[in-house]
């Protein structure tokens, strides 16, 4: 059999560069960042040479349209321009021993300009030595090399003719915000010319990240940037990925689902405004304004390559985020309870999941209880069994119950709270859970003696409420000063349920559980055994028990509907016509 020649790959320029345009790069801006990444790599080279090198980028808004972007560093000699410009995928610095010092490895990136322009232009000098060469390569895949005869400056001059639909990019306000954009921080000066004017673009030594600048230096650059102020800044530095760079902790509370904006840098060119993964999940209240020097960005350079390296800055700079707020804790109380009363939520989160943060800050956090907000500290110090319902319907039961008796019950119905109190209970074992629900609360009431006293009485009780669906017990508690508790479903969460299909659903599956209303009298109670002799006057028994249902509805915030409200009044009425009545009779 004849054997067949190696072939080679056909590459069609065209489909490369929508491919580029379309699907790597998010927006038509990125040749700018590409061409001043260029440039940065190529003084790179110099400066790894001679450390003293001032490498400087100029770049050119000319009257004609032609924009240039040059550099004066290592520059290009001839077989390097046939190398890395006329083959797609070739990059000088991927397989070096300083291919960490430089931003581009993908040898794609000068490939961006074709979005904007049939022609990209590249002059250059090497400082190697060898003659000037000019590369001109087209949008059509072909290219011409030639040899001026005048000298070149060392470095590279990169000339586009921006495409008629994108001359708007080269406006002069437009450009020199996308070149501010991504050249802000870059170490060596940008300079910016235009009708004969030269301006410096960018700030190589940012004030964030100097260790020297105060944290109101920070705050102050922080909103300016970020165009909102923050509660508190501070800075952070990982081994992994060299991520350097301040942390906003953002003066409101974010919801979970929002993403922040940020700003980050790798090498000094700016990647993303989003956190690109650096932040752990929880952390959504901080904004990070930071610089990596050693972490990979992915071919559209726009986010991190997500690999160990990314994995473990994560984990550093959560470290420092919960340093941070160890930090508060002993030295910044005032600041500690800002941040608390705004961000409690996602400090409960971290804490939910990190059993040291767990135990730090428990005591601080805030729970709702019967009565009212109390941190976790409070409510131990009260009781070493924390009483807790699950949900909120059982909390809006147990709440008047467990009021009445004197009892401290936490709401643990809200997302972490149920997790935060098992787990710290588990730490702490001299701290007990009780969870409280209202039938077991009911349950814990004394049983009256079988008597037929008591047994007529609850009959005729029962008989009067039967209408409103209300059954009635008589039942020994504390406090003795309550004469009632009437527990039940909420009669407007049952309203509500039934508007609502899911929560129809889950009222059906709860309902085996759910107790009905039940008016509970306490036989200790003076009144409620008044009641009980008076019970044979039907009158007088049928008023006070309405009245006593209608005030347990109402000093347990129940709905009380116009019929229930009549009863009352009628009720009240006739007692007080009564009393006055008797009164007469007395003074005659
Ligand atoms: N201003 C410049 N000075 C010197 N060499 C340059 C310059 N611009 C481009 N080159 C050379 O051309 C090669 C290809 O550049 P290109 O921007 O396409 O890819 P890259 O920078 O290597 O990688 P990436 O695709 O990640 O940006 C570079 O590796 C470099 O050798």
């Amino acid at each position: 059999m004849e054997k067949e020649d190696n072939n080679l790959f056909q590459v069609n320029l065209k489909g490369m560069i929508a491919l580029l345009s379309e699907h790597i790069y998010s927006n038509p801006n990125t040749f700018v960042r590409e061409l001043l990444q260029n440039c940065v790599d190529a003084i790179k080279v110099l400066r790894n040479i001679d450390e003293g090198y001032n490498g400087r980028i100029d770049v050119f808004l000319n009257e004609d349209g032609t924009t240039v972007f040059q550099d004066n560093g290592i520059g290009l000699k001839e077989e390097e321009v046939y190398r890395f410009l006329t083959v797609i995928g070739e990059s000088s610095k991927r397989d070096t021993p300083d291919a960490d010092d430089f931003i581009g490895r993908f040898g794609i990136g000068l490939l961006s300009c074709f979005v904007v322009t049939n022609e990209i232009k590249v002059e250059s000098q090497s400082a190697m030595g060898g003659q000037p060469v000019c590369w001109c390569g087209k949008v059509d895949g072909t290219y011409q090399m030639t040899f001026p005869d005048e000298e070149l400056a060392i470095g590279s001059r990169v000339i586009l003719h921006p495409k008629n639909e994108w001359t708007h990019l080269f406006d002069y306000e437009s450009f020199k915000k996308i070149l501010t954009n991504y050249g802000e921080i870059l170490p060596y000066p940008i300079y910016l010319h235009h009708q004969g004017e030269e301006e410096l673009i960018n700030t190589p030594c940012p004030i964030w990240l100097n260790p020297k600048v105060t944290r109101k230096e920070l705050l102050d650059h922080g909103a300016k940037v970020f165009h909102s102020s923050a509660l508190d800044v501070f800075r952070i530095h990982t081994e992994s990925g060299k991520v350097d760079g301040v942390l906003y902790v953002l003066p409101f509370r974010t919801q979970f689902s929002v993403r922040n904006s940020h700003k980050v840098y790798l090498k000094r060119m700016l990647l993303s405004e989003d956190d690109c993964n650096l932040l752990p999940s929880w952390a959504f209240f901080i904004r990070c304004l930071v610089n990596a020097d050693g972490l990979l960005s992915t071919a559209s350079r726009e986010s991190f390559v997500s690999n160990d390296l990314l994995k473990d800055a994560r984990k550093e700079i959560g470290i420092a985020i919960k340093d941070y707020l160890r930090g508060l804790i002993q030295n910044d109380r005032p600041m500690f309870n800002k941040m608390l009363e705004v961000h409690h939520f996602h400090i409960k989160a971290i804490a939910s999941e990190d059993n040291e943060m767990l135990r730090l800050f428990m005591d601080y956090l805030p729970f709702e209880t019967n009565r009212g907000m109390r941190s976790f500290g409070n409510i131990r110090s009260v009781n070493n069994v924390i009483c807790y319902t699950r949900n909120l319907e059982d909390f809006r039961q147990v709440r008047r119950i467990a009021g009445a008796q004197g009892w401290l019950v936490v709401n643990a119905a809200y997302t972490f709270d149920e997790t935060l109190l098992k787990k710290y209970v588990r730490l702490n074992p001299e701290l007990t859970l009780d969870e409280i629900s209202p039938s077991r609360l009911l349950e814990q009431f004394g049983e009256v003696a079988p008597n037929k006293e008591y047994r007529s009485f609850e009959a005729k009780a029962n008989e009067l409420l039967k209408r409103f669906g209300c059954i009635c017990c008589l039942k020994h508690f504390t406090p003795v000063d309550t004469p009632v508790i009437f527990v039940a479903e909420e009669k407007e969460s049952t309203t509500k349920s039934a508007n609502n299909p899911l929560m129809a659903v889950l009222g059906t599956v709860n309902s085996g559980k759910q107790l009905p209303p039940t008016l509970t009298f306490n036989a200790d109670n003076e009144m409620v055994q008044t009641l009980l002799k008076i019970q044979d006057d039907n009158k007088l028994f049928q008023h006070v028990v309405h009245i006593l249902y209608v005030q347990s509805l109402l000093q347990g915030k129940y709905t009380v509907n116009s019929e229930e409200m009549e009863l009352f009044n009628h009720s009240l009425c006739e007692l007080m016509t009564a009393k006055m009545n008797d009164f007469i009779n007395f003074l005659n």
